[in-house]
């Protein structure tokens, strides 16, 4: 372990066992992707209904049956602007409990290395940009999701503070927006750019002339492939040992507006677009400097025109079994 990050990169060992929680999800499902690709051999996963990870007996049954040797925490109760601005409580209450009974259990059944997933929605609503890791704590939250970014934080803590305690070799990453493959595509509970593609999707395909976003469209916002974010996971894994969390981004962001017409122009939307601005801009930036995970050796590589482009072919494709 050390505490400026600097470490000798070490290979995962591919037959071990590596546990994904959350590997339905948009960013589990990814890295269970690239695992396999990467030649894992031993990957376990757990469905929320198999395995509630609010529920702590059954955490800890888990694992003392299963004793990974790795673990991913992409497991959380995850949504977008007006869902965390909804249900705070659900946000708070059930990340708290899924982070602090996995982070429990593993540390009581001797996990090597795990990472743990946070978010951008950590750092301070007015944070100078692009934000560094060292700017957490600095101010307020964004109010649309602060009880969502407590528990992140609440999770950051609990891994330095087991670096500290137990001398383990945990790290965190704090992803930009993802998208991508396997997304949620609610059009309330989801994140921007799936709802983007299903509003268009939908208009285009029943001739609709106008479609409504929320919010100004001026707030600015990075959005990372999550098949890079999975790339990066496994890099930080086997590059990275700090105290520090990572910011994972592509390091360049876009208006709610740019977005929009991108995302119009893949699906082959042409009508009118308006915007709903009773409903919340959120943080009006959030673009993270991703200076300390390029120090670490990794860069994003799937642009966004072409990241668009591949989800809205997939959204298409799987258009029956998307989450919506
Ligand atoms: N999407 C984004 O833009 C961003 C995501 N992140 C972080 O990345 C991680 C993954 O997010 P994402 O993939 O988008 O989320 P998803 O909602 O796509 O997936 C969440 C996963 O967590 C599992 N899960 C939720 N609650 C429970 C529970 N009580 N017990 C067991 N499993 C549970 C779900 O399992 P099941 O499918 O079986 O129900 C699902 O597989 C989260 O930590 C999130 O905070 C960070 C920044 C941006
Ligand atoms: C990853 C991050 O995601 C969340 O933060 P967010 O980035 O603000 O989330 P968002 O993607 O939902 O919105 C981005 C912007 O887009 C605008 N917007 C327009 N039209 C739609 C729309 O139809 N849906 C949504 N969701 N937003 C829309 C919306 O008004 C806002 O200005 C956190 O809660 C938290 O989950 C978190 O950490």
């Amino acid at each position: 372990m050390s505490e400026d990050g600097v470490f000798e990169p070490t290979a995962l060992d591919r037959s071990s066992k590596f546990y994904v929680a959350g590997h339905r999800g948009l960013v589990g499902s990814a890295i269970w992707r690239n695992l396999e690709t990467e030649g894992f051999t031993n990957l376990v996963g757990k469905t929320s209904s198999e395995l509630d990870l609010k529920d702590r007996d059954a955490v800890f049954a888990f694992f003392a049956e299963s004793k990974p040797r790795y673990v991913v925490l992409a497991a959380a109760k995850v949504g977008g602007i007006l869902a965390n601005n909804t249900y705070p409580v659900d946000f708070l209450s059930d990340n708290l409990r899924i982070q602090v009974n996995v982070l429990d259990a593993a540390r009581e059944h001797g996990v090597e290395r795990l990472l743990f997933l946070g978010s951008s929605c950590i750092y301070p609503k007015f944070a100078e940009q692009p934000i560094r890791e060292d700017s957490l704590l600095t101010g307020h939250l964004e109010p649309t999701n602060d009880a969502y970014a407590i528990a992140k934080i609440a999770g950051i803590m609990q891994i330095q503070a087991i670096r500290r305690q137990y001398g383990l070799p945990w790290i965190s990453a704090m992803p930009t927006n993802l998208y991508g493959p396997g997304d949620n595509f609610s059009p309330t509970g989801s994140h921007v750019l799936p709802a983007l593609i299903r509003r268009y999707d939908e208009a285009a395909k029943s001739g609709t002339q106008v479609v409504t976003n929320w919010g100004t469209g001026s707030p600015r916002r990075e959005f990372l492939h999550v098949d890079d974010m999975a790339s990066a996971c496994l890099h930080l894994l086997e590059n990275y040992d700090g105290p520090s969390q990572v910011n994972v981004g592509t390091g360049s962001d876009v208006t709610i507006r740019e977005l929009a017409s991108m995302v119009a122009s893949a699906v082959g939307y042409t009508g009118e677009i308006a915007w709903d601005t009773t409903k919340p801009d959120g943080t009006p930036r959030k673009l993270l400097d991703v200076s300390k995970l390029a120090d670490a050796g990794w860069s994003a590589s799937i642009g966004l025109e072409e990241g668009i482009r591949r989800t809205v072919e997939w959204f298409r494709e799987n258009s029956l079994s998307v989450r919506s």
